[in-house]
């Protein structure tokens, strides 16, 4: 296939009508499909995409369910984790295992990596038997953690000088849309890579979005979770008051979800919240560390953001109480226990 059609136009994501269905919604081989990559004949079958050997890097709460989806959708897929337990659910479905991230890209065409924060990343894609040490010419590697511009750059030139493609792909979306294969991701980096990986990122997530140089992805999603990370501080302190003036705060929760500030966050969270329960989606350090990383977004470009600053507080605090590895609702603790001492 000529190069040239991977930059055929083609109706952006988000101007697509909304799926009816789920299976209506996430064809196993939509339009975009048909661009691959210039070394390799386009995949069109379910066989042709078994073909593609895909790694994955990183087995925790997102990764696991992101590569367990491949695997159900018939991909060859080969797993490797800094835990080796976590891998043996997946082997069991039917993953080859591989016991260093450079094993894995010296053998797979197309490795995703899913790391807790900036240093995980790099250290997995770039230090001693990391990915760019199995990585070449003709492969990708695509990062769907979620890190800081500078660590995304870093990692896409130590990559790139191989002569492999980079792309990064940060996920909106959390455990159970990991489960159910309905992820956004926020891609920029090679497009070429974009169009090879685009199959995959389909049978994991229900739409993507292409923003152009690396950094883009990372940026877009920072910015997206200082906003969720606001908001839910805000939610917090919200069901606080509203014990502490009487009112029920489930029936706030119920207000809540049936005005214009409805988000599905609050009726998933609220009830649990309310009953300081704190089952782990997302866990709390990952939303601190995603403020401190938007906030030093912001003052790269003397944004001022007092209000995610005055949040990042609130995540400190209750990761000093012990929290991190709570879901992120649990920053409800951190008011609660500013609450008692004034008290
Ligand atoms: N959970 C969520 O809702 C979402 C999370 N994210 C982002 O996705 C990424 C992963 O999140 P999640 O799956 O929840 O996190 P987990 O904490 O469940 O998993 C983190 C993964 O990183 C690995 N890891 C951590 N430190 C190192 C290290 N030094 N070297 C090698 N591997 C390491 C862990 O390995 P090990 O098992 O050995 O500890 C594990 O595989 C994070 O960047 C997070 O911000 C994005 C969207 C949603
Ligand atoms: O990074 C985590 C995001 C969680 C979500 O989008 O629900």
């Amino acid at each position: 296939m000529a190069l040239c059609s991977i930059f055929c136009p083609r109706i952006p994501v988000r101007f697509r009508p909304k799926p009816i269905s789920p299976l209506l919604s996430k064809p196993l081989f939509p339009l975009s499909y048909r661009v691959y990559s210039s070394l390799q004949p386009t995949p069109s079958t379910k066989d042709e995409l078994g073909s593609v050997s895909i790694g994955f890097l990183g087995m925790g709460i997102m990764g696991s369910p992101m590569a367990q989806n491949l695997l159900k959708a018939g991909c060859d897929v080969t797993v490797w984790n800094r835990t080796k337990s976590k891998c043996d659910p997946l082997v069991g479905l039917g993953a080859k295992y591989k016991s260093s991230p450079e094993e894995v890209t010296a053998t797979c065409d197309l490795t995703f990596a899913m790391l807790a924060d900036p240093e995980s990343a790099i250290d997995v894609a770039c230090g001693k038997n990391g990915a760019v040490s199995g990585i070449s010419s003709g492969k990708g590697y695509v990062d769907v953690s979620t890190v800081d511009a500078a660590s995304s750059i870093l990692i896409s030139k130590q990559i790139k000088d191989t002569g492999a493609l980079f792309l990064e792909a940060p996920v909106s979306g959390s455990k159970k849309p990991a489960e159910d294969g309905q992820l956004i991701f926020l891609t920029a980096g090679d497009k070429l890579l974009y169009e090879k990986a685009a199959p995959f990122l389909d049978i994991m997530g229900k739409s993507r979005f292409y923003l152009g140089d690396v950094g883009n992805g990372a940026a877009m999603k920072l910015v997206v979770n200082m906003i969720m990370g606001s908001m839910m501080a805000s939610f917090a302190e919200g069901i606080l008051l509203s014990q502490k003036v009487g009112l029920d705060p489930n029936v706030l929760v119920e207000v809540v979800s049936q005005g214009a500030i409805n988000a599905p966050m609050y009726s998933l969270k609220g009830p649990s919240m309310i009953k300081s329960v704190y089952p782990t989606a997302f866990p709390l350090k990952h939303q601190q560390k995603d403020m401190r990383l938007a906030l030093g977004l912001a003052e790269s470009v003397s944004q001022s953001t007092p209000i995610a600053a005055a949040a990042n507080e609130l995540y400190k605090v209750a990761k000093s109480y012990g929290l991190s590895d709570e879901d992120f609702s649990a920053v409800i603790e951190a008011l609660k226990a500013a609450r008692s001492q004034q008290s």
